[in-house]
This record gives structure tokens, sequence and C-alpha cells, in this order.
């Protein structure tokens, strides 16, 4: 197949009449999994830009939040996210761990306490500006008609430019999808319809990081964005983002303790309550929730004999 060639001199022209075109609103300059959601939560009159001179500290302060009409959700959380580094979040299904990053992004308001990114309180500051510097993958990942480069470049719209050639490889590449990429007729060129035709849920999932990671934004949220993925898969991801000379806060949920055992802290939510904090080993020894968590990850990953068991057995 020959190489594909996208981002020339003549194409710069196009380019910026794509990013025109994808201009998000504010709502879309947050979430590169999805295109077409709005907000209505009012900024301040005159609400600054926020500034990230500490490289995205995120401090939950006494956080509570209630969905209305519902009883809370989250309790007085008191947590501080360290700037370049992984968090992980885990618990049981329903405790608020997807609540959580949704407020990180002000898609609702706590309902008591503070969110505060670098020392400052998110409800100040330009609610557009805040999402430039947020990428947020979920399961869901939304194509829209065009090729597999502009797929994945999308997510740089925010920063006013399309992602180059060679930064929409890079993050191909690790995301394990180069490969897959170019073994089809058009490579990057190959166009996509609305609902990602002739792609697989994990190719679609590894598009949505990939467009993530294009974006270089100072924060990543991950929710459950590596579910539908092999374990080694994800593995190689997970240590991309670790690795990467981009250094970036990254916060994420997964439901197998192999994706988030590396993290440099893991984050036990119970009932709404942070439960219990540490590295995957404190944990361990802690002998608590997430010890228990782990000895049942254990026990689901039945190893089968490598000898073949086809032997006769006389009943
Ligand atoms: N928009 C909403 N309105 C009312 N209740 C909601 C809303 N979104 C979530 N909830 C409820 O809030 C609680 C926390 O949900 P959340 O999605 O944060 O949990 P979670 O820990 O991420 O769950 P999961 O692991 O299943 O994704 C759940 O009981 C859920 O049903």
């Amino acid at each position: 197949m020959s190489a594909y060639k996208l981002v020339t001199n003549q194409t710069k022209e196009l380019s910026r009449l794509v990013i025109h075109r994808l201009r998000p609103t504010n709502y879309e300059a947050v979430s590169v999994s999805s295109l077409h959601r709005t907000l209505d939560i009012p900024d301040d009159a005159g609400a600054p830009p926020v500034k990230l001179e500490h490289g995205g500290h995120i401090e939950f302060r006494n956080v509570a939040f209630a969905y209305e009409g519902h009883d809370p959700v989250l309790r007085g959380i008191d947590l501080h996210i360290q700037a370049g580094r992984t968090t992980a979040i885990v618990g049981v299904s329903g405790h608020g761990k997807s609540t959580m990053l949704n407020l990180i992004m002000r898609m609702a308001e706590v309902s008591d306490g503070a969110i505060l990114i670098d020392g400052q309180d998110i409800r100040r500051v330009a609610q557009g500006d805040l999402r430039s510097q947020i990428a947020y993958v979920n399961q869901s990942f939304v194509t829209f008609p065009g090729t597999i480069y502009y797929n994945i470049a999308y997510g740089s719209v925010s920063r006013g430019e399309l992602a180059s050639k060679d930064e929409v490889v890079e993050a191909a590449k690790a995301v394990n999808l180069y490969d897959t990429i170019m073994e089809r007729k058009d490579g990057f060129n190959a166009k996509l319809n609305r609902g990602g035709n002739s792609m697989s849920g994990g190719e679609l999932q590894r598009m949505g990081i990939a467009r993530a990671l294009v974006r270089k934004s100072p924060i990543l949220l991950l929710d459950e964005a590596t579910a539908a993925l092999d374990t080694a898969t994800e593995t190689k991801i997970m240590d991309y983002i670790r690795n990467s000379k981009d250094s970036r806060t990254t916060v994420i949920i997964a439901h197998r303790i192999s994706t988030i055992m590396d993290a440099d802290q893991i984050v036990v939510l119970d009932h709404g309550k942070v439960a219990e904090l540490g590295t995957h080993s404190e944990l361990v020894a802690k002998g608590g929730i997430y010890a228990n968590m782990w000895v049942k990850t254990q026990i689901s990953d039945v190893h089968f004999p490598s000898d073949e068991m086809d032997e006769a057995i006389a009943f």
C-alpha cells in the first residue's frame, strides 16, 4: 500500500476549513467522544481563563453531590489528584466514579465543597477554557463522515490547529491501531461514516483514545475507555500514557484491576466516599476493600493447563 499523503501544503487550506467546520461548542471542546452535547451551567460574568501553573493539580475539597431529587452520590470527598501523575478510581458500580469525572468537567455543579484546578475553583473560571484543557474518553466513540485521519485529528481542534500526520500516526501507534489502519485499502484516508463502518468496537475505542492523545491536553479523563480491549493492548496504551513526553494529569476509571494497578495512586470509592487511598501494593497490604477486589480478580483469572486434556475417561 502506498503511504498515505494527507497533510501537504496543498491541504493546509483544507485543514483550516475543517477546523472552521468542526469548531466545537463549549462541551464539544471537552469531549473527544461525543460531538453533539451542550451544557447549560452559566459562567460568571467575565470569568477568567483557567491558569494551569502547576501542571493540572486537581483537588476535591469536601465535595458532596446529589443529582436533583436524588440521594447524595458523593459525600465529603477530600482528594488530591497530583499533576502529571495517574490516579485511578475504582469501586462498586453506581458508587459515584463517573460522577467525579463529570464534576471535574463541570458537567454538573458540586452541591457542597469545591473542586480546584491548580488552586482555582472551577466554578469561577470560564467553562470553555476549562474544557479545552481536558480530554475525556468514555466507552462511546462518535465518528463523523470523513477519513480516519480527520476522525483522529479532530481531537486537536481545540488547539486551533489540526494535528499533523506525524502526530496522528504516533497516536495510532500508541493505541496499537497503526497496522490495522494501514492494512485498509486507503489507510488513513479510508472514509468512515457516522457509525464508524467496518470498525470493531475495540478499534473504535482505540480511535477514541488516539483522538484524545492528539488533543495534548494537560488533563486526561478515561472512563472505562479501555474496557473493550485485550489486556496486552490496554497495558501498552497505559504504558504510553504514563511514559509520554507530554506530562498529563490522568484520571482513569476501570473495573479491571490489571488496567490500573500501576497507577501512582488508587482511590477506592465506596458509597460516595473515599474509603481507601494508596498504591496497589499499599492497598493490597492493607487487606481492605481493594485487597478483596484483588483476590477476586486473581480467582477469576483462571489458568487452564497447557497440556491437552482430551484423554478419554471411562465412566
Ligand atoms: N443523571 C443522573 N440522574 C440521576 N441519577 C444519576 C444520574 N447519573 C448517575 N446517577 C446515579 O448516580 C449514582 C452514581 O452513578 P455513577 O455513574 O457516578 O457511578 P459509577 O460508580 O461510575 O458506576 P459504573 O461503575 O456503573 O459506571 C448511581 O446510583 C446512578 O444511578
